[in-house]
């Protein structure tokens, strides 16, 4: 598991050692690790070290002082290393311990921004050190016109790549939200722990991959502010049959989805949830939608009947269905109030009551999102949601009282408890329509397995209320690696929502094999039918 924190969490974690007089050995960790993944970097893209040109974008502060540091020590690797000070001064001693080891110094107040743009865009190397943590806001001034001229300059003749020293510059370390200009890094080198604003939109967008440099602090952290289920908590997550489960001890579905006018909805949300373990999916709609389900997926029970009617361990609503489907909003509604763990997607979001409980997991795009949290007196429109996704998830979770996963290139599952996860196991290419019914149909799926118990679920810390989120980030973990795994198929190209349920099975074989090579697990979370 990932887990990331906010920049005040970790400054705390490094106050017992900054107090202990142990600041600057900090840094030289830090350093040490910015510099050593830059190596690895260079070699990975078969670049020679020795006369490499780096280029250190420098603060005043601690940021800015971690990476003379590191370039400190990679012109004591051979390479050639210039620095720009941003705004006019450097970390006394990294400055002093830069220039020793032979770097070149500019001040950014007395030289040509455009001059230093080129030099910067021509370089192998760029380290983003202008600001880390301690930041307020983003870059301003001429460090903000230097960066826009480099931005610029590498578009047209871009050459070498980016490394965010701790995290691009103009990203908030908390939320994500992001400030323009920043340079968008192909690596940050973050210390200590990722920050959570790393792991959401837009920061994700800037941050390239996520590398963690450990300095020491790493048990001084409390609770994480964002989490990210790896392979091994997802193959610990996924449920497996125990030797004699029958397919009501499996878990049943309830699905509530599809319209004459979106019928396919519910086929594609029935195909995600039978491709993700459950037991049996009983489906309730309108005849014609019906027919087309048994057509599609001759493995669901179809019923015409009412909520009460069908015996389920969890539903899934609302996914392809309008405002006029008055039949089919009545029967979500009934599901929410049955008390049992349901999935409200799409056209059952506008249909909800304004307080919800944990158990029950909305899945809003961030367009869902803004209609959502107007109705519930917020001014946020999709834009001002999708510039800060992280805030945007758990304010929906607090005004809700409900689970609420808001799907992107990042997915956020933000628990009422305050507990968040971000996965971004997928591809660009899961944004293709009939994708989020399949993403519905395996969190369905997933939660009609859950049974009551929370167990399993411990070596996480996840508690009562958050489990529903745990679920649902496996749900769209393992959606994502489906889809991922589907394009990869084809030579990364592109896939649709049917390949998607289709490659499920395989993507939950595959991560469990892997997480699991002695064979196939023994572990149940089978449970009686309630
Ligand atoms: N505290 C420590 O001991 C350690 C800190 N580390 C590094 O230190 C960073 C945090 O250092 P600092 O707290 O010095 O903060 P920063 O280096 O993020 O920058 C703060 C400095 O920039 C100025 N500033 C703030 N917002 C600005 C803005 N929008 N535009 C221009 N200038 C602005 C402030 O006045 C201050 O001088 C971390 O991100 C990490 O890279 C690491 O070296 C590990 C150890
Ligand atoms: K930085």
């Amino acid at each position: 598991m990932i887990s990331a924190f906010t920049g005040t969490q970790v400054r705390a974690a490094e106050e017992p050692l900054l107090a202990a007089g142990l600041g600057d050995v900090l840094m030289q960790r830090a350093a040490h690790g910015l510099a050593n993944a830059i190596i690895t970097e260079l070699r990975a893209r078969g670049r020679r070290i020795y006369g490499a040109r780096v280029v250190v974008l420098a603060g005043k502060g601690n940021n800015g002082g971690d990476g003379l540091y590191a370039a400190a020590f990679l012109a004591a690797r051979g390479m050639r290393t210039t620095a720009v000070l941003t705004s006019g001064a450097g970390h006394p001693q990294a400055l002093a311990a830069f220039e020793r080891a032979g770097g070149r110094t500019h001040d950014l107040a007395g030289a040509a921004p455009g001059g230093l743009a080129a030099e910067t865009a021509r370089a192998d190397v760029v380290i983003d050190a202008i600001l880390g943590t301690g930041a307020k806001g983003g870059l301003r001034g001429s460090a903000a016109g230097l960066v826009k001229a480099i931005v610029e300059a590498r578009r047209q003749a871009g050459h070498g790549f980016v490394v965010a020293c701790d995290l691009p510059s103009g990203v908030d370390s908390d939320t994500g939200a992001a400030v323009e200009p920043v340079l968008a890094a192909d690596l940050t080198v973050t210390f200590g722990a990722a920050k959570s604003g790393l792991l959401a939109d837009p920061g994700a967008d800037y941050s390239g991959r996520v590398h963690v440099v450990p300095i020491g602090i790493e048990d001084n952290f409390p609770r994480p502010s964002v989490r990210r289920l790896e392979s091994a908590d997802i193959a610990g997550l996924l449920p497996g049959p125990a030797r004699r489960a029958h397919k009501y001890s499996r878990g049943v579905l309830g699905v509530v989805a599809g319209s004459a006018t979106y019928p396919g909805a519910a086929v594609l949300a029935c195909r995600g949830a039978l491709a993700a373990g459950v037991g049996m999916v009983r489906y309730l709609g309108p005849p014609e939608v019906a027919d087309l389900v048994r057509q599609s997926c001759p493995e669901v029970v179809c019923s015409t009947g009412s909520v009460a009617e069908n015996r389920v361990q969890a539903w899934l609503v609302g996914s392809g269905l309008g405002p006029d489907d008055h039949d089919q909003l009545a029967r979500a509604r009934d599901a929410i109030d049955s008390g049992l763990p349901t999935v409200a997607d799409a056209g059952a979001l506008p249909a909800l009551p304004d307080r919800l409980a944990p158990h029950v997991v909305l899945t809003p795009h961030a367009g869902e999102l803004a209609t959502l949290l107007q109705r519930l007196g917020g001014t946020e429109d999709r834009a001002a949601i999708e510039a800060a996704t992280l805030e945007a998830a758990r304010d929906a979770a607090a005004r809700t009282g409900a689970t609420v996963l808001l799907k992107g290139a990042s997915t956020l599952v933000a628990a009422p408890s305050g507990d968040v996860y971000s996965q971004a196991d997928g591809t660009p290419w899961l944004a293709t329509a009939g994708s989020g019914d399949v993403l519905a149909g395996v969190i369905g799926a997933l939660l009609a397995q859950a049974g009551p118990g929370v167990e399993h679920l411990n070596e996480l810390a996840v508690d009562g209320d958050g489990r529903w989120a745990a679920l649902a980030a496996l749900g769209a973990a393992l959606h994502g690696k489906a889809g991922r795994a589907a394009s990869d198929a084809n030579s990364g190209g592109p896939i649709t929502a049917g390949v998607i349920a289709s490659a499920i099975p395989g993507a939950w074989g595959k991560v469990s094999m892997l997480s699991n090579p002695g064979g196939p697990k023994r572990k149940s979370h089978s449970h009686p039918l309630r």
